[in-house]
């Protein structure tokens, strides 16, 4: 190349790299974005994004910034909401805007989740999907579902005896087996039960960790038609997760289908809508999520709620004596009872306080450009609500730190009534958790049996922490945890719950 055309060539180079400085440098044409680490040229907020732990880190960043944390990840918008208020004002109030999924690409067309309204986009589909399990599992609902659960309670408490160990292992399959018999029912449970929940599981993790873990496809989208042969990652990845997703999509539905035209199909959602015949698809795709989307979330938060009663024995035993007097003996405490609880309704409310299980949420996005107290939030920009933070804030919570369920109690606390409800950790607006019901209808009726029938002790030698470390996950649950289960009474036979 003589020197000319090599002149020619880096400048036709540099051009466009100039253009991009340049826009970077501008002067930007709308008010000033929210507060946040310094931006590089180009890269923007790469070099101060955290790692790791992003709540933790998040929660640190709070103390300099405030409510709200701005990031430009090289060319990704993320907006950090730290402010209860502030999450209510945005996903709430402006609701129509901030109410989107980041458009994940590897999950939805490489993987093929487009059947999963998790992640999709506000609209008919994700209307339909909500009112599915609005109608399963909303508030009035639960009441048709109680006697499953206790029934599930029933099966839990002598797996519990004298088992020495991490409960989560036999707290998730129970919390697994009531959402597949209120979804695809007992038939399906008895005979496919393991695989299903196996399945699941194996979906969730492979889910969870292609969602924090970087995919120049979702920056460059059209990457996703190379074709499969090439040796990628993401197409490999993509290959293993759309066999999980299509088991997930159909098999439950059609088991169920299957043991309708059997005739031993027991009660379940997906049976009514087969044999209405009416909006089946619709019902499959959400009945699909349920599993996913919470049975962790829900086993993590009981085994939170256990952690808090093994580190904290006097407030284990205060609700066991609750318990011990409104409950006859041989009788196994139920959701109905929960008003004359009220300790132990306000221990489960401080343990999901102390430990949300989903302390960032779901990411939300907006769907057009806002302003919001004079600062700029770019259309496209990803909102993570930082529930964890929220949960400690000192500005809603006297001694943030401290685990005492008398907080929400009006005979110790004459302010308790001006404590936000708690149910914010299942999320925002037209968002919010569609499970919140099941959820804490479930952890507090096995939390209850639990405690009513057992001592929750640590194990023989053990010393416990004066805190769990959480792990770092999506769904969070203490590390290490092991307990001991001992019986307080006799325990009754299973026919005598009933
Ligand atoms: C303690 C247990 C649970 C917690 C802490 C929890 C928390 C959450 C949170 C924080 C969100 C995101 C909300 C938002 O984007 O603002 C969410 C969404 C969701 N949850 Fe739960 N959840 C739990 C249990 C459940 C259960 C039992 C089910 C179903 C059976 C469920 C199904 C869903 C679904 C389908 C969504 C997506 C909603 C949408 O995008 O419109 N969750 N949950």
């Amino acid at each position: 190349m003589d020197r000319n055309k090599a002149y020619l060539a880096a400048a036709a180079a540099g051009i466009p790299l100039l253009f991009v400085l340049w826009r970077s440098a501008r002067k930007p044409s709308h008010p000033p974005l929210p507060p946040g680490p310094p931006r590089d040229p180009i890269i923007g907020s790469v070099r101060s994004f955290p790692p790791n732990r992003w709540y933790e880190s998040f929660s640190e960043m709070q103390k300099k910034y405030g409510d709200l944390i701005y990031f430009d990840i090289l060319g990704t918008k993320m907006l950090v909401i730290n402010s209860l208020g502030v999450a209510k004002d945005l996903m709430e109030t402006r609701g129509t805007i901030h109410s989107g999924r980041p458009n994940d690409v590897m999950n939805i067309s490489v993987m093929g989740w487009g059947w999963n309204f998790v992640i999709a986009q506000l609209g008919q589909f994700h209307t339909d999907c909500r009112s599915i399990l609005k109608k399963a599992m909303g508030q009035q609902e639960m009441e048709a579902h109680r006697e499953l659960i206790k029934e599930e309670a029933t099966n839990l408490i002598p797996e519990l005896m004298h088992f020495e160990g991490d409960p989560w292992e036999i707290i998730q399959p129970r919390i697994g087996a009531v959402t597949i018999r209120l979804t695809y029912g007992d038939s399906v449970h008895q005979e496919y039960g393991k695989e299903l929940a196996k399945l699941n599981e194996d979906t969730l993790h492979l889910v969870t960790s292609v969602s924090v873990q970087f995919w120049l496809v979702n920056f460059i989208p059209a990457l996703h038609y190379l074709p499969d042969w090439l040796p990628l990652a993401f197409k490999k990845v993509g290959k293993e997760g759309t066999a999980l997703q299509e088991k997930v999509h159909y098999w439950g539905w059609e088991l169920t289908e299957k043991h309708h035209k059997q005739g031993i199909a027991g009660p379940s959602i997906a049976l009514q809508y087969i044999e209405e015949g009416k909006n089946t698809d619709v019902a499959r795709d959400a009945l699909g999520m349920a599993y996913s989307a919470g049975v962790d979330n829900t086993a993590s938060a009981l085994e939170s709620f256990i952690s808090m009663m093994l580190l904290y024995p006097d407030v284990q035993k205060k609700a066991q004596a609750e318990l011990d007097r409104v409950i006859s003996p041989g009788e196994l405490p139920e959701f109905r009872d929960r008003d004359a609880l009220p300790y132990l309704d306000a221990s489960w409310r401080e343990s999901q306080r102390f430990n949300p299980s989903t302390p960032l949420g779901v990411p939300h996005t907006a769907s057009q450009e806002d302003v919001y107290k004079g600062m700029y939030i770019p259309k496209g920009t990803i909102l993570t609500t930082n529930i964890g933070y929220m949960c400690r804030d000192p500005t809603i919570w006297d001694e943030p730190d401290v685990f005492r369920p008398e907080r929400w109690l009006p005979s110790h606390n004459p302010n308790a009534h001006l404590l936000p409800d708690i149910s914010f950790v299942f999320g925002f607006g037209r968002r919010i958790c569609p499970g919140m019901f099941l959820a804490d209808e479930v952890a507090f009726t096995f939390a209850a049996a639990i405690l009513q029938a057992y001592d929750i002790v640590p194990l023989v030698g053990d010393t416990l922490p004066k805190e769990y470390v959480y792990q770092d996950a999506v769904i969070r649950r203490p590390e290490g945890m092991r307990c001991r289960f001992l019986p307080r009474n006799p325990l009754p036979s299973r026919g005598e719950y009933y």
